[in-house]
């Protein structure tokens, strides 16, 4: 699969900036918009599967609390009220489509564990052929990663491997990899397409500033490389309008689309 049009089976990875305002709360219009392309384009034939962040944020506005806790109990207890809510929208908004959702909640052991791994696969596997949208986040009560170093997107990478998916599209703040961060330098260049992750990618690939996206590009670059060898083309693209979706996926330049592995 060297065109991300021709993708069948798509892992799409929504952050937390993606589906909320800087005040924590959801950003109901964008949700709603995000749910109706996604159930769109299964219409159209493809298969979806979302790794969805965004359990601490939604919990903090439904707790009520000032900002977000600091510590990791506080997070995960955060999560765990968060991530009802998050289901709770998503069945409602795809179901409106006729779109059925699932609940996966990951850790990263499972993926090294054969057992386990296998076991991951099978659900997955066996929802996406049930015609089911597999909803997934890092279970943040048994494991703390993500909370501690912030990112679904290496996940949602090990996500696509793991499903075979063909693309991997990544849903972010800002409309794709620059050549430096555009909140530090206003001059900083979009680069279209990335056919190789050498060192100066990694290098120009920074940590993030928002206080509500938590991983940064670099995590996105280990994201493109995982992508890579497992030969899943991957791109990111900016979230705040869902409809770049379909560009992308018409064929049309959008964001930035990593080639390398191929
Ligand atoms: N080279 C770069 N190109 C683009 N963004 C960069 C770069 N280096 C660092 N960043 C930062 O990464 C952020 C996106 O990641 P993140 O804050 O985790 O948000 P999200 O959760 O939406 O992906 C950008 O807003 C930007 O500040
Ligand atoms: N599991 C946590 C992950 C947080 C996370 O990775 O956030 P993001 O950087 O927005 O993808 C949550 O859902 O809040």
């Amino acid at each position: 699969m060297s065109q991300i049009s021709e993708a069948k089976r798509i892992v799409i990875k929504i952050g937390t900036s993606t589906l909320a305002y800087a005040t924590g709360r959801i950003n109901i219009r964008r949700f709603e918009l995000l749910c109706k392309v996604l159930s769109d384009l299964k219409n159209s034939g493809r298969e979806i599967v979302l790794v969805s962040s965004g359990a601490v944020g939604v919990g903090v506005a439904k707790l009520g609390l000032p900002e977000r806790p600091k510590d990791i109990p506080g997070k995960q207890a955060t999560a765990a009220v968060g991530q009802c809510e998050l289901m709770y929208l998503y069945d409602k908004l795809f179901l409106e489509k006729n779109h059925k959702v699932a609940q996966i909640l990951l850790t990263r052991d499972g993926f090294e564990q054969p057992q386990r791994r296998q076991n991951m696969k099978n659900t997955f596997d066996r929802l996406l052929s049930l015609g089911a949208i597999p909803i997934v986040n890092e279970n943040d009560t048994v494991a703390t990663e993500e909370l501690e170093f912030g990112d679904n997107d290496t996940l949602s990478s090990m996500v696509a491997a793991l499903t075979e998916a063909d693309a991997l599209i990544i849903l972010s703040d800002i409309d794709g990899l620059y050549d430096s961060d555009p909140h530090k330098n206003p001059d900083a260049k979009l680069i279209p397409v990335v056919d190789q992750i050498d060192s100066h990618i990694e290098e120009i690939a920074g940590g993030s500033v928002s206080g509500l996206g938590t991983g940064g590009m670099s995590t996105k670059i280990q994201a493109a490389k995982i992508a890579g060898k497992a030969g899943v083309t991957m791109a990111i693209i900016n979230g705040s309008d869902p409809n770049l979706l379909y560009d992308l996926l018409d064929g049309k330049t959008v964001g930035t689309v990593f080639t390398a592995g191929k």
